[in-house]
């Protein structure tokens, strides 16, 4: 088997080191690849590299914007290309069903050219100013910010990089990126695919490894000029508190506990399906999982009732056999998915469905756990409290509006909530009274280009996607300009 490397100022490379790292596929637990194993030293190349390529030669900040959109517009097409391929490479190492993925392989096609459109559209201002020292005039340009780290979690392998490294490169930065160790594949057809279109060198630089040897090193180095990253509330505590060091920019997205709300005059077979795609959807392993499900009492036992009949259809297997719902990532994942639903049963949560392992046939030899839903929960179990990253839905009724959107802020978190109801100015009082930064109405998970996608509270800081997603990685530089060049007479 191929052993896939770091890619360093336009080379692959083996770690310094020698060592590698094993990939696994979660859907039977056998070897899809071997990936070398970073550790500082392979960072530190890393960042010298983009510095060397951002602060020495600057070929890709200054390359004219139309110039840089089009190798851009090279990429989306290469990933269209090889959308198959690329698809069933997040399956295997993610363990997600075939049709999800290839969904994130389309979303990154769009993304690539979202931003490379929206980087040779108008940006930054002119300003009328004062004229206290005679005629000025002033303008503001957006500038790349130089040397971005990028770290991603492995629950979207492909997307979550495309989300960050589309816009930083279109703004004209150089990268190093990280993606998590458990899902590296895909991420590495990635920069075969820059390499393909000629990149220049430096530019984007690929480095495998895990956190705390290689990926900590990028919130450190005081040769970082942004870091952005995608994953847990700690790691983003950890990685934050690193960056003081030189005040690197941080953006953060980070986990959640989301609301999904449903009234008891919603379209309640519609909100049942949205339900389980809010919380089933990549076996609950999103950032912005419906993970608490909000029932006006009224109707719970109906529509759990219903929910627990169509979880228990949901077939479950092999990604590449397309089921409802794939393995879950890694068997640490597993046991830790495992661990919040025993201390959900040991903390008095009624098990509706699901609850356990799956082991049906070939799933046994990897990790499966049924769709699982908790009914009676109350607002100090842990269940409620705490994020589980899979497949896991905790059920509490409310009776009032008012009631319900105190339930949903009541949470260090702030990611996304969804609500469900008929009565349109009740969906959009409630949405805007919800603290978080990505809401549904009468629908729950889907995603675009074009909006801002972020959390408030502890689900972090800044904003992937949209033109915030381009403003995130530009600076703004003031511009002032003396319209009459000559002595002011300030100084008598
Ligand atoms: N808000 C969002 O958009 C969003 C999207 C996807 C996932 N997430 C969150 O990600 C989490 C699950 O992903 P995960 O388990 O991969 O998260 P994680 O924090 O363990 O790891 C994320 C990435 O950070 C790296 N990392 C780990 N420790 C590090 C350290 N000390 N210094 C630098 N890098 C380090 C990992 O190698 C990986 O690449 C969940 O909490 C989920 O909510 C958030
Ligand atoms: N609906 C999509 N694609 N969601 C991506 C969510 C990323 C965070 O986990
Ligand atoms: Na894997």
């Amino acid at each position: 088997m191929d052993i896939k490397h770091n890619y360093i100022d336009g080379h692959w490379q083996a770690a310094l080191g020698g060592t590698t790292r094993e990939v696994i596929n979660p859907a039977n637990g056998e070897l899809i690849g071997i990936v070398t194993d970073s550790k500082q030293e392979d960072t530190r190349a890393a960042i010298a590299a983009a510095r060397a390529a951002f602060y020495e030669r600057g070929d890709w900040q200054r390359m004219a914007g139309p110039k840089r959109a089009d190798l851009l517009l090279r990429v989306a097409a290469a990933i269209e290309a090889r959308a198959d391929e690329l698809a069933r490479l997040d399956t295997l190492d993610n363990g997600k069903p075939l049709r999800e993925a290839r969904c994130d392989v389309d979303d990154a096609v769009a993304c690539f050219r979202y931003y490379a459109g929206l980087i040779t559209k108008p940006q930054g201002g002119v300003y009328e100013v004062g004229d206290g020292f005679g005629p000025m005039h002033a303008y503001a340009m957006h500038e790349p910010i130089g040397v971005c780290a990028l770290i991603t979690p492995w629950n979207y392998p492909l997307l979550m990089a495309t989300w960050k490294l589309a816009p930083a490169l279109a703004a004209g930065n150089c990268v190093v990126f990280k993606p998590s160790e458990l899902t590296p594949l895909s991420a590495v057809a990635l920069f075969e695919i820059f390499d393909a279109v000629g990149l220049p060198p430096g530019t984007a630089n690929l480095v495998l490894g895990n956190g705390p040897d290689a990926g900590y090193e990028l919130a450190q180095s005081h040769d970082v000029d942004m870091i952005t990253f995608t994953g847990s509330t700690r790691t983003g505590q950890a990685i934050a508190s690193a960056a003081v060091g030189n005040l690197k920019k941080v953006g953060l997205e980070l986990g959640g506990k989301s609301p999904n709300i449903v009234f008891a005059d919603a379209d309640l077979e519609g909100a049942v399906e949205w339900a389980m795609i809010g919380v089933f959807f990549n076996q609950g392993e999103v950032c912005s999982a419906g993970s608490r499900l909000l029932i006006e009492e009224s109707i719970k036992d109906r529509f759990v009732a219903r929910l627990a009949e169509r979880a228990n259809a949901m077939t479950i297997g092999n990604g590449l056999a397309d089921p409802d719902m794939g393995a879950i990532v890694s068997a640490a994942q597993l046991g830790k998915i495992l661990g919040h639903i025993a201390r959900a049963k040991a903390q008095g949560a009624r098990l509706v469905c699901g609850g356990e392992r799956y082991t049906e046939g070939e799933c046994g030899k990897g990790y499966f756990v049924r769709p699982t839903i908790f009914d009676g929960c109350h607002r100090d179990m842990d269940i409620v409290r705490e994020e589980v990253f899979g497949p896991v839905l905790a059920v509490q009724t409310f009776r009032t509006e008012a009631e319900a959107i105190a339930m949903a802020n009541d949470t260090p978190y702030g990611l996304a909530g969804g609500v469900f109801t008929t009565d349109g100015a009740r969906a959009l009082r409630v949405v805007r009274e919800i603290r978080a930064g990505v809401t549904w109405i009468n629908c729950y998970n889907p995603t675009f280009n074009e909006a801002p996608w972020g959390g408030y509270k502890m689900s972090g800081y800044g904003r992937d996607l949209g033109v915030n997603g381009l403003q995130e990685y530009q600076q703004i530089k003031q511009i002032n300009i003396n319209l009459q060049p000559g002595t002011v007479g300030w100084y008598q």
